[in-house]
């Protein structure tokens, strides 16, 4: 862990979720980051204990808090792959204290974005529904396909993840299906088919269509299928390791040390914009 004067002091909020865990992880073996605070959810039994010893091992001195406000004065960049609910709260307050918001939190509604817009007028946002390169890479191929290929292509997005996961399509698979969109030069909202079940009529051409699996322990896994008659292309990502999502969560954070107010994706911190 380092502490030195140039060190980004970062709060991760939601500490004991998945990809909580894995940040606390990936700031301490950081020599650019240091850990000044961490959060949980009113109510959880990690509240009030020392980090160290919740997570299993020895002290810390950095205590769960639940009062947010708490965690983001103490930090340069707050880290937040919890709820939409949660996160939206937090970005309220990321903008008061000017902290970079780094959000990985997936199940945004178009409500809940706009209030992050607003807040992102006051300090800096990095969202993504992916934080790994790989999947940021995929985007930009996606639309690079897409826009080689007429609609005799029919674009399907599939996507699987472990049994705990809440939303659908992923957050991943809406930036694929956004990227395949636009590479076309249309917005998803208006080609967009998800959930087929029952008599839903033959496929309509030009749709871009999404499939979920929940399942086990998988981390992450998205297609991305063109579908002709007689040959198909299928572009594919396959995460093993969440540490990609959480070392790319710390990579924005980084790049957004002094960037001017805005709202922000990581095609921009992986220089892929
Ligand atoms: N953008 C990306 O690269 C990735 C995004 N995600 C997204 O991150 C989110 C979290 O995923 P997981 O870690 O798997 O879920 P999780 O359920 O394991 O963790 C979420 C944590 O947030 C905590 N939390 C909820 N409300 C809170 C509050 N008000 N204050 C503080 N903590 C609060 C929960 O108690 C829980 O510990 C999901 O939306 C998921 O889709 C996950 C992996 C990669
Ligand atoms: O919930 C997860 O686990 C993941 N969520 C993100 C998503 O919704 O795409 C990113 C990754 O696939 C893991």
């Amino acid at each position: 862990m380092s502490n030195s004067k140039s060190s980004v002091g970062i709060a991760v909020m939601g500490a004991s979720g998945r990809m909580g865990q894995m940040l606390i992880e990936t700031v301490d073996a950081s020599d650019r980051a240091h850990l000044v605070a961490v959060t949980e959810r009113p109510g959880h039994d990690w509240v009030g204990a020392d980090l160290g010893e919740a997570m299993g091992g020895a002290a810390s001195g950095v205590p769960v808090v639940d009062d947010p406000l708490e965690a983001i004065v103490k930090a340069q960049a707050v880290i937040d792959f919890t709820s939409p609910e949660a996160t939206v709260a937090h970005a309220k307050l990321t903008a008061q204290a000017r902290a970079v918001h780094v959000i990985g939190t997936t199940g945004l509604s178009d409500a809940d974005i706009e209030i992050l817009d607003a807040c992102a007028h006051h300090a800096c946002i990095v969202r993504a529904g992916n934080m790994s390169l790989g999947v940021n890479l995929l985007v930009r191929l996606t639309q690079q396909v897409a826009a080689a290929l007429d609609a005799d292509f029919d674009i399907e997005v599939v996507e699987a993840h472990h049994r705990h996961k809440v939303d659908a399509p992923s957050g991943t698979a809406l930036m694929l299906g956004e990227a395949a969109a636009r590479g076309r030069g249309l917005e998803l909202s208006d080609v967009k088919d998800s959930g087929r079940d029952g008599i839903t009529g033959a496929r309509k051409r030009g749709d871009i269509g999404f499939s979920a699996i929940r399942g086990g322990d998988v981390v992450g896994e998205h297609d991305v299928i063109f579908a002709a008659d007689g040959e198909r292309i299928v572009l594919r990502h396959l995460a093993t390791d969440r540490a990609i999502f959480s070392r790319g969560a710390l990579k924005a954070a980084l790049w957004g040390q002094g960037r001017e107010p805005g709202h922000y994706s990581m095609m921009s911190v992986l220089g892929l914009a």
